[in-house]
């Protein structure tokens, strides 16, 4: 169902609503929306916890979720009430005072669509507008639920259930629409941002962000934009028949000052522009900002940061919206930290860059020309036509979509940032297949002995907090951190920013300074964006805790095994005396390699499989941390039965192992165990003494 209708009815409430979202600052104690006010600053005006108490912060309570996997959501606080999606989709009522559940609504993704998501079954949060919440799926429904009750409004498909089109992302709300967008660029899709009516669920605009079908019409709001603009950025016959990519997976503010909506736009699809398009052309609109009309999803600008990605490297980090004086001259600015490690201040009226520099050292591009607007790219970084580029940043990101914040108060930009490289070769014997990953480059399926040569090469994998002045274009201070995958950060009036890191501990630092002043032992990795809020006239600082979100399932070389310790929501007060449950041990069974005999070709055919079809979820050369099963460590591994049971016949579809029968044969299946059970022999030797 695609199509644009007339511009939605807009009710009056809605409306309000949105004139509500404007003036939050006014109601310090709510987290509204997805970065607390339309300008997403995640910066909190309350002030009673600050640099001289919170020495004194206790924790206040915690909830357990029941799920296992990444948690990557923001939390909402409206009126003492917190709503908070999880992983697989479900979102859940809490008293924000005392963490009690007063419900959850489970939409019942089937496991079987956890294919469909590219980097875990995580949920980055919902919208709220009177009296309802509004929040995407892994199989691709927006839906809409009562907030007093938790029961269901209406529900919509907003993708193609047979390709791999997730909702990972937070929708947001304006002007009585929901907008949301959805993932799968990496796995073959077109991408488009819709816009729904909030009473009802009818779709009002869809706007597609790259060309479709030569000659076809989608009757969407993008088809004579996509013709004027984009289609001659576009080479060859292939790219709309396997995707182009553009998905919106993550960012998407709406600019009341303007009355706009500023869309982030992902990489290419399959990432390797000489597959894609001829190694030609600059692609449009992948790794752009798109300015569109909300009411009807109009073209109004781009901007395309990274032209002809090749890379990974999206432009759906989040967005943060405000008013900078720079030389002098007042500038309505968006400020964007995509992954290509650039630091953009953009011109919203315009859509012209104010200013670029990189916010950490960059191998890809030169600088970005202001003049024209583009960035100036090294040859080398061209491996569709020089060879194979090892590139830091990658396609994990010197930025990925953990959320920044902006303090008005320091002028500062707390970017939690990484450095990690990546190695792109050109995949000669590319071959589409729908639904699974389609990249289209080698990144290294020798993992995790190719990037041990990579950590040699570049010294390490690097996380740290970043205090940028977007102004100066310059670094003010910096924390390191121990490794990359850490937090969102939240800023506060009390002269504090809040971040989760990668290593389970959630942290205070002086917003002026650096200076780390109060750290917390949460026992799991933290990944999301903290928020803080207040309920009878005490102000809590609120976090997500759960591992997993794409780099931790697909480098476990580079991430620290946890113990198997469900979703948490913690919330913290001074004075808080609450005590998490003793930790858990971390419950490792024993790699359990058969003695059968398998061939040396089978094993290095069931590599190329593994690490083209499996890996992404159980890890690099069959190493796992542990969210999702260590196959060396699988009881299945030496029962080649049930192993194809398992592969094949969908046996553990409900837990989210979905049938591979569409894309492997059972011999296929039988050399993924060959190469597993080889990997896990491996391990068993190295362990011993
Ligand atoms: O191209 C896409 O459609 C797409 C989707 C998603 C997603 O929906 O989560 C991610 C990415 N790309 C991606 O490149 C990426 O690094 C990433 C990390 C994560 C995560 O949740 O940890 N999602 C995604
Ligand atoms: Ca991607």
């Amino acid at each position: 169902a695609t199509g644009c209708s007339q511009p939605g009815d807009v009710g009056t409430k809605s409306v309000a609503f949105d004139a509500r979202i404007v003036a939050a600052d006014s109601e310090p104690q709510n987290w509204l929306s997805h970065g607390r006010t339309y300008s997403e600053q995640r910066f909190s005006p309350l002030d009673d916890i600050a640099a001289g108490n919170v020495g004194g912060l206790g924790l206040a309570w915690y909830h357990d979720l029941d799920t296992f996997r990444g948690q990557e959501g923001t939390p909402l606080v409206v009126d003492g009430v917190m709503y908070a999606t999880t992983a697989w989709s479900k979102i859940v009522a809490l008293n924000a005072a005392t963490g009690e559940r007063i419900w959850q609504f489970d939409p019942e993704v089937p496991g079987s669509a956890g294919l469909h998501a590219c980097c875990d079954v995580v949920n980055r949060g919902a919208a709220y507008a009177d009296g309802r919440l509004f929040f995407g799926t892994i199989d691709g429904r927006l839906i809409a639920v009562d907030a007093k009750t938790g029961t269901k409004v209406w529900s919509v498909q907003t993708t193609d259930p047979e390709t791999s089109q997730a909702i990972s992302g937070a929708p947001r709300v304006a002007k009585g629409k929901v907008f949301i967008g959805n993932g799968g660029a990496d796995q073959g899709v077109r991408g488009y941002i819709s816009a729904y009516d909030q009473s009802t669920g009818k779709l009002a605009w869809r706007f597609y962000t790259v060309p479709g079908e030569p000659g076809k019409k989608d009757g969407a709001a993008s088809d004579e934009v996509l013709e004027r603009l984009a289609r001659k950025t576009w080479s060859g016959d292939r790219y709309w028949q396997i995707g182009g990519g553009g998905t919106v997976w993550d960012s998407i503010v709406y600019d009341p000052d303007f009355d706009r909506l500023y869309v982030g736009v992902g990489n290419g699809g399959p990432w390797d522009r000489g597959i894609r398009s001829n190694g030609e052309g600059d692609n449009l609109f992948i790794g752009s900002i798109l300015a569109l009309d909300p009411d009807t999803g109009e073209y109004i600008w781009h901007y395309q940061e990274t032209p002809g990605d090749q890379w990974d490297f999206t432009s759906t980090q989040q967005m943060i919206l405000a008013d900078l004086t720079i030389d002098g001259t007042a500038r309505q600015v968006i400020m964007h930290a995509p992954k290509n490690g650039f630091f953009y201040v953009i011109d919203r009226k315009t859509g012209k860059p104010v200013s670029a520099e990189t916010f950490v050292p960059v191998n890809w591009a030169e600088k970005v020309d202001l003049a024209t607007g583009r960035p100036v790219v090294y040859p080398a970084a061209r491996y569709d036509k020089a060879g194979p580029f090892l590139a830091s940043s990658g396609g994990w990101g010197a930025h990925n979509w953990h959320p920044m914040a902006f303090s008005p108060q320091t002028g500062l930009v707390y970017i939690p940032a990484m450095q990690v490289p990546m190695r792109y070769a050109t995949d000669g014997s590319f071959e589409y297949r729908p639904g699974l990953l389609n990249l289209g480059v080698g990144t290294g399926g020798k993992l995790p002995e190719e990037a041990a040569a990579i950590k040699a090469m570049l010294g390490a994998f690097q996380g740290r907090l970043i205090a940028w002045d977007p102004v100066a274009q310059k670094e003010v201070w910096r924390a390191e951190r121990d490794s990359p995958w850490n937090g969102g950060v939240l800023a506060t009036a009390g002269g504090l920013v809040f971040e989760g890191l990668a290593d389970g501990t959630f942290r205070a630092h002086d917003a002026k300074t650096g200076k780390e002043l109060w750290r917390f032992e949460a026992q799991q990795a933290i990944m999301p964006g903290p928020v803080s809020y207040a309920v009878n006239g005490v102000q809590y600082v609120a976090v997500m805790v759960g591992k997993g979100g794409a780099y931790n399932l697909a480098m476990p070389g580079f991430s620290r095994p946890d113990p198997r310790i469900p979703g948490r929501i913690m919330a913290f007060k001074l004075g808080g005396t609450a005590k998490l449950p003793v930790k858990a041990k971390a419950d490792v069974p024993p790699f359990q390699p058969s003695d059968e005999k398998f061939t040396a070709a089978q094993i290095a055919h069931g590599d190329a499989l593994f690490n083209s079809t499996c890996g992404a979820c159980h890890g690099a050369g069959a190493q796992s941390i542990g969210v999702l099963p260590d196959l060396r460590r699988s009881g299945a591994l030496a029962n080649g039965d049930v192993w194809r049971q398992i592969v094949i016949d969908g046996m553990l579809s409900d837990n989210g192992m979905a049938s591979f029968a569409k894309y492997l044969s059972p011999a296929d299946a039988e050399d993924i165990r060959a190469y597993v059970n080889d990997r896990a022999r491996v391990a068993k030797g190295a362990e011993k003494p």
